[in-house]
């Protein structure tokens, strides 16, 4: 196995609801505390929904001051694949939507939400959604993510060098 994915096996259920979620791993985009380049996206589970308060820097400018729409994907992606702690099994993104309702402004907080709509064989249907601090939502996503087995990551192994600059 892809020796970066660690401790996988202690990564599904059971997670007490209310308790933060352990990153993907240390290098991951999305959460990796370890990755430079990253958004650090730190997951509380809360019932059967996955939730984090983020804010964007300068890392990840698109138009002067405000979010790159890759960025914003990134994010939300990275937040379903927290879903996977709750339904116990590995799987990777087949198909992505985002919804962009507003700018997202560099360093303001932003609430995110996700969940399981559907969970269907080998097809789970997801989405979420992004708001101003207890208000309006600036954007929303849906995706199908495909169970895979554990193999499918071995793909990746070994893992090519870190280039971190
Ligand atoms: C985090 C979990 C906890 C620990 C897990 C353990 C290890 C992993 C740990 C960490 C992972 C690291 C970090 C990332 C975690 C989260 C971050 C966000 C997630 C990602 O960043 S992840 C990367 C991007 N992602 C990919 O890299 C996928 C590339 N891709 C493939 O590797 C193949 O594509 C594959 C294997 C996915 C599928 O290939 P395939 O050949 O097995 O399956 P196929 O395409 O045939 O589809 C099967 C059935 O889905 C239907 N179907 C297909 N598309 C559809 C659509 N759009 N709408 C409706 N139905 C659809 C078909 O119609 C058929 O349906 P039916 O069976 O009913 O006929």
């Amino acid at each position: 196995m892809n020796s970066i994915l660690g401790n996988w096996a202690e990564k599904f259920r059971p997670h007490p609801d209310g308790t933060q979620l352990p990153p993907h791993h240390g290098h991951c985009l999305g959460c990796g505390p370890d990755n430079p380049h990253g958004h650090h996206l730190v997951v509380q589970r809360r019932g059967e929904e996955v939730h984090a308060v983020h804010r964007f820097s300068e890392r990840h400018m698109g138009a002067p001051g405000i979010a790159h729409g890759g960025a914003v994907a990134t994010v939300l992606d990275d937040l379903f694949g927290f879903l996977l702690y709750l339904t116990g099994t590995p799987a990777v993104t087949r198909q992505l939507e985002v919804r962009y309702d507003a700018p997202v402004i560099l360093g303001t907080s932003y609430e995110l939400a996700a969940r399981v709509v559907r969970d269907d064989g080998r097809k789970l249907f997801v989405e979420a959604e992004m708001s101003e601090v207890g208000g309006t939502t600036v954007a929303t996503a849906s995706a199908l993510f495909l169970k895979v087995d554990i193999a499918h990551f071995d793909r990746g192994a070994p893992p090519a060098p870190v280039d971190l600059d």
